[in-house]
């Protein structure tokens, strides 16, 4: 059976994919939190999931490299420099990466990146996402996740269209743009839409999250894919043949 160790076991998301690991036939190696030596979790670990925080990132990194384990990393809220970091570490070790795991996401990330190469500039395209009080960053990853498909479906990058919130004198909207707005409260457990507006008529596509344990299926599911590949950067979309 497969031993899969949790980075951030204790959190929200650590929880919820710890109850997912005896359906998928695999067992639980141990999980850490803040303060605990990922090194040791590493070694235990025939595959790493991370669901913690994003400063813990190049930590969980280093120890996952060290051991040769593979590594899911589900933690938002990446930097640039970490996002070169997990580059970096995946011509080592496997190393997945997604802003969300869930089947639902996924599945709309193509619809997004088809319908924005088939819909001209003159459609602008915003998203919208809302989540729970306790989130700690924004943009969230899934909405970047959505921005960029939509950015790959007009053949360039989200870096390149991205405007984040308006406030002020912002002046008219910038033809092509891609905007990011975010909301949070409550106990929202995620939701995502992306807009596509033209004159006279807009399409939405949404994906509303009602329980967490569909990122946590879906973390389990990568988690056993993605022992025992070989070194690369993997996608959700690899995992679930999209
Ligand atoms: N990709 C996806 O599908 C999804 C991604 N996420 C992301 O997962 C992350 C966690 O979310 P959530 O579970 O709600 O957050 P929580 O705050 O509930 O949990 C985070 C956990 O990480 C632990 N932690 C903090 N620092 C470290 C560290 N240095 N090493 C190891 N563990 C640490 C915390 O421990 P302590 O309490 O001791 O500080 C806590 O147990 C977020 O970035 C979130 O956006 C969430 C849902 C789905
Ligand atoms: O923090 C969360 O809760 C979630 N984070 C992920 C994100 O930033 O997109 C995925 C999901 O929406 C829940």
């Amino acid at each position: 059976m497969t031993a899969i160790g949790i980075y951030g076991s204790s959190g929200r998301m650590g929880r919820a994919i710890t109850e997912q690991i005896d359906a998928a036939g695999a067992t639980l190696a141990g999980g850490v939190d803040a303060g605990g030596d990922p090194a040791v979790l590493a070694r235990m670990s025939d595959v790493l999931v991370d669901f913690s925080t994003a400063s813990a990132i190049e930590a969980h990194l280093a120890a996952a490299r060290a051991a040769r384990t593979p590594l899911v990393i589900g933690t938002t809220g990446l930097s640039q420099a970490q996002h070169a970091a997990i580059d970096a570490a995946a011509t080592e070790i496997a190393v997945l990466q997604t802003g969300n795991t869930s089947l639902g996401v996924t599945l709309l990330a193509q619809m997004v990146r088809e319908a924005a190469a088939r819909l001209g500039t003159d459609w602008d395209i915003e998203i919208v996402e809302s989540h729970h009080r306790h989130k700690v960053d924004a943009p969230s990853g899934t909405a970047i996740l959505l921005g960029e498909a939509a950015a790959a479906g007009r053949g360039t990058t989200l870096s390149e269209l991205r405007v984040d919130g308006r406030a002020g004198l912002t002046g008219a909207r910038t033809e092509g743009t891609i905007g990011l707005s975010s909301l949070r409260g409550g106990s929202i457990i995620g939701d995502h839409t992306v807009l596509f507006a033209s004159e006279g008529e807009r399409i939405e596509l949404s994906h509303l999250a009602q329980d967490r344990s569909i990122f946590a299926k879906g973390a389990v599911r990568a988690a056993l894919w993605l022992a025992g590949r070989p070194a690369g950067r993997y996608r959700m979309g690899d995992v679930l043949g999209l």
